[in-house]
């Protein structure tokens, strides 16, 4: 049976004021080649870090090779994995071949003199990355490519049995980039090195793993094959955009890619859309809508809230309300005219208290006008109104017409869907 090379059992870790990963669970077999895909922000980098023991878990188990990495001595750590960071900060002024020697450290102890095998490692790794030509060269006084392919170079020199890349060929050029690809599948095929690689290019990862790891928000959302994974309705949800996969007839290879032609269509839309918001529950909103092409306005909105400053910096015209104090007449009078003028409504995820009700009544008046109205599903966690309120409105909406959006990706779907055909 195979053997697993790193094991995350219910990880969760993250910095100080942040918990990152949230109860990751998930094994790669030793040989595998694995790309940890997801969105920005999702964990990517943290989970490497965790795997590699730069990070402590909060609780949970990493295992590398069936041993907990914490109990790992670092030489020993580094004879098992290496890591390829995003960056490197080099703090002081060494050249590329001291950099590359790095690698042999842990096996030769900080004191050690470099063996011959040592020399030859780091030659083959320099050969093997295309950096010989940079040998005595300062590190610092690199292009990012060339660092990151010192830094690859520095990891082969140490010759794990399992590599880390982390995003570590987004600066490569499409011929290093192809060679470096090469040299990963030639280690993984002839040598069973394991390789865990991030990535953000997935027709590119689709080609070349065995399995697909996609990230969202700190969990893994799915483990599987690169078809299993690659599922547009998947993707879409986690990457929060209009995503589709094809499969080349010729090669069987899977394509990801955005929607081209909505983006080559995008102009003005002609629409405009009413965002009722606020504490900060509308600047996504706003900036999605506006890159939709929509004309948006919004309100009513307390002067102080950040809804109405981010409003205000992208010109979006709102009604707005003195704060403290209870919505007046000619603030919703002038909420009225701007519905009016709307071809949809939308309700942002608020949280609902007896101050901002009203803004459901408006939702209430567009829906009588004939309006789209699209409200923010799970208003139940967000009523703060005596009596459950605002969840007896929405359910009132509802059965008027209006419509519930999950995620910003289905919404635009719907307004797509609504006011387009
Ligand atoms: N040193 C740190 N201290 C506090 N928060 C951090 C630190 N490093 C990362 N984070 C936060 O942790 C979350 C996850 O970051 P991480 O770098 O793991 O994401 P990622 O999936 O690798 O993203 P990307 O695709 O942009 O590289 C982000 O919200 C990030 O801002």
């Amino acid at each position: 049976m195979e053997q697993e090379a790193l094991t995350f059992r219910n990880v969760s870790a993250g910095y100080k004021q942040r918990r990152v990963l949230d109860n990751v669970s998930f094994t790669v077999k030793e040989g595998e080649f694995v790309s940890l895909i997801g969105p920005n922000g999702c964990g990517k980098s943290t989970l490497l870090k965790t795997a590699a023991a730069l990070l402590k878990p909060l609780s949970g188990k990493v295992e590398l090779f069936g041993q907990d990495v914490q109990h790992i001595k670092p030489a020993v750590r580094a004879s098992l994995l290496g890591v390829v960071p995003q960056k490197i900060d080099s703090p002081m002024a060494f050249t590329v071949s001291q950099i590359v020697m790095n690698g042999r450290i842990s096996s030769m102890g900080w004191w050690g003199t470099p063996s011959s095998l040592d020399h030859d490692l780091v030659e083959r790794s320099m050969i093997y990355t295309d950096v010989l030509g940079l040998r005595d060269r300062f590190f610092t006084e690199l292009s990012g490519g060339e660092q990151q392919r010192v830094a690859l170079a520095m990891v082969l020199a140490q010759e794990p049995k399992i590599i880390m890349l982390d995003e570590s060929i987004s600066h490569l050029d499409i011929n290093h980039r192809q060679e470096v690809l090469q040299i990963l599948m030639n280690l993984n095929r002839e040598k069973r090195m394991t390789i865990l690689l991030v990535s953000h290019d997935l027709t590119l990862s689709a080609g070349i793993s065995d399995r697909f790891l996609l990230m969202e928000a700190g969990t893994v959302a799915k483990a599987g094959t690169p078809a299993e994974v690659l599922e547009p309705a998947l993707l879409s949800r986690v990457y929060d955009c209009d995503l589709t996969v094809q499969q080349d007839p010729y090669t069987g290879y899977l394509q990801v890619s955005g929607a081209i032609d909505s983006l080559r269509r995008r102009r003005k839309l002609e629409r405009s859309v009413h965002v009722i918001a606020g504490g900060g529950s509308g600047i996504e909103l706003y900036r999605r809508l506006l890159i939709e092409g929509y004309e948006v306005t919004s309100g009513v909105l307390n002067r102080l809230d950040s809804d109405a400053e981010a409003a205000r910096a992208l010109n979006i015209p709102v009604v707005l309300e003195q704060p403290f104090s209870p919505v007046g007449a000619a603030a919703i009078a002038k909420a009225m005219e701007m519905i009016t003028n709307a071809d949809a409504v939308v309700l942002s995820q608020v949280p609902f208290g007896s101050g901002n009700l009203v803004n459901l009544q408006l939702a209430e008046e567009a829906l009588k006008r004939g309006k789209t109205v699209l409200l923010a599903a799970g208003i139940g966690e967000r009523d703060y109104t005596e009596g459950k309120a605002a969840v007896d409105f929405a359910a009132r909406l509802k059965r008027s017409g209006a419509l519930n959006w999950h995620s910003i990706h289905e919404l635009v779907a719907q307004l797509q869907q609504q006011l387009h055909h």
